[in-house]
């Protein structure tokens, strides 16, 4: 048996995760130690907050998840459990939403890798997209239309839900930038924060603004990607003042960019 894979250490691996992410800097458009992004009601201690009232959120994951199988049962705790935890956040963070699609992303990753109690990364996105498959017939029932549901009906792109659907194929890439490597520079995780840019359909983005802004700052950030000093390059100030003209925030890419810093360190732990 695997020492990651203890309810408690998952927890901590995925909250610490949260305030990994929520510090690094620079982020464009999203909350950092430095900058409050495209941001007027959020700040990093507010993040950090955030992140710690999810501990318990991420235990209950992973302890539901050790001894039942992936099936509709397992689906629909672990979304009650979901669930409660975006409430147990809006209490910490009185009403922001900080980390919605962080607790989707992180909650499914926790899930199966504790239920599998495995390290392998293909194995955890495989049953990833199948656990995140199952429909869960308290969320279809939700009453309210989220921004999510709207970008998605209106320009056909593919948001959190699928992302999980699918396997988490950003995070695949995302880890494939960095393959094999234990100490990651900045250089290199900003190399990773920009092919996300480039690759995500960041409903959070759309929901600012529309389709043809998000496509612009993806081929952006395809820019700063190829520059050989990122945070130096001309597209990577590009894109900053891009998430000021338009008051933008890749919130997507923010969880799927904690989502690959939780998956590298797993891999690393077991190392
Ligand atoms: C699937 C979720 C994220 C809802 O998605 P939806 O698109 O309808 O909602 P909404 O627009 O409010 O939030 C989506 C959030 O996802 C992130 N996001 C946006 N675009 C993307 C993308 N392309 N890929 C990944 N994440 C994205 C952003 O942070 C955004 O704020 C999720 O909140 C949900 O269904 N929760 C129910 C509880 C549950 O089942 N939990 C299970 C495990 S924790
Ligand atoms: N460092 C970060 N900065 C900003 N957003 C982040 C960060 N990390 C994660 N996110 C994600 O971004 C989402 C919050 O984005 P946003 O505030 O734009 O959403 P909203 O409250 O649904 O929309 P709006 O503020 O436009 O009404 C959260 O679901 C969260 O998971």
């Amino acid at each position: 048996m695997i020492k990651v894979s203890t309810a408690e250490t998952l927890a901590t691996q995925a909250v610490n995760a949260l305030k990994w992410e929520a510090n690094f800097s620079p982020k464009p458009g999203l909350v950092t130690k430095n900058s409050n992004g495209a941001h007027n009601d959020m700040n990093i201690s507010l993040f950090i907050k955030s992140a710690d009232s999810l501990y318990d959120t991420f235990l209950k994951i992973a302890d539901v998840s050790r001894t039942e199988p992936i099936s509709v049962d397992l689906r629909e705790k672990i979304g009650a459990i979901g669930r409660d935890g975006e409430q147990a956040m809006l209490t910490a963070t009185q009403g922001v939403n900080t980390h919605k699609g962080a607790i989707w992303a992180l909650g499914i990753l926790v899930a199966v890798i504790s239920n599998q109690q495995t390290t392998n990364i293909k194995t955890i996105l495989q049953k990833s997209s199948e656990l995140a498959s199952i429909a869960d017939q308290y969320v279809q029932s939700h009453p309210k239309r989220t921004y999510g549901m709207q970008a998605k009906k209106k320009y056909k792109v593919l948001g959190a839900r699928e992302e999980a659907a699918n396997g988490f194929p950003h995070v695949a890439s995302s880890l494939k930038l960095i393959d094999g490597e234990v100490t990651i520079t900045q250089q290199q995780w900003l190399r990773v924060l920009c092919t996300l840019y480039a690759s995500v359909d960041d409903t959070n983005v759309i929901h600012r603004s529309n389709l043809e802004v998000l496509r612009a700052f993806q081929s952006t950030a395809k820019q700063a990607f190829k520059a050989p000093i990122v945070k130096e390059s001309s597209a990577f100030q590009e894109l900053t003042q891009m998430t000021k003209t338009y008051q933008i925030s890749p919130g997507g890419c923010a969880d799927l960019f904690a989502a690959t810093y939780f998956l590298h360190n797993l891999i690393i732990e077991e190392d």
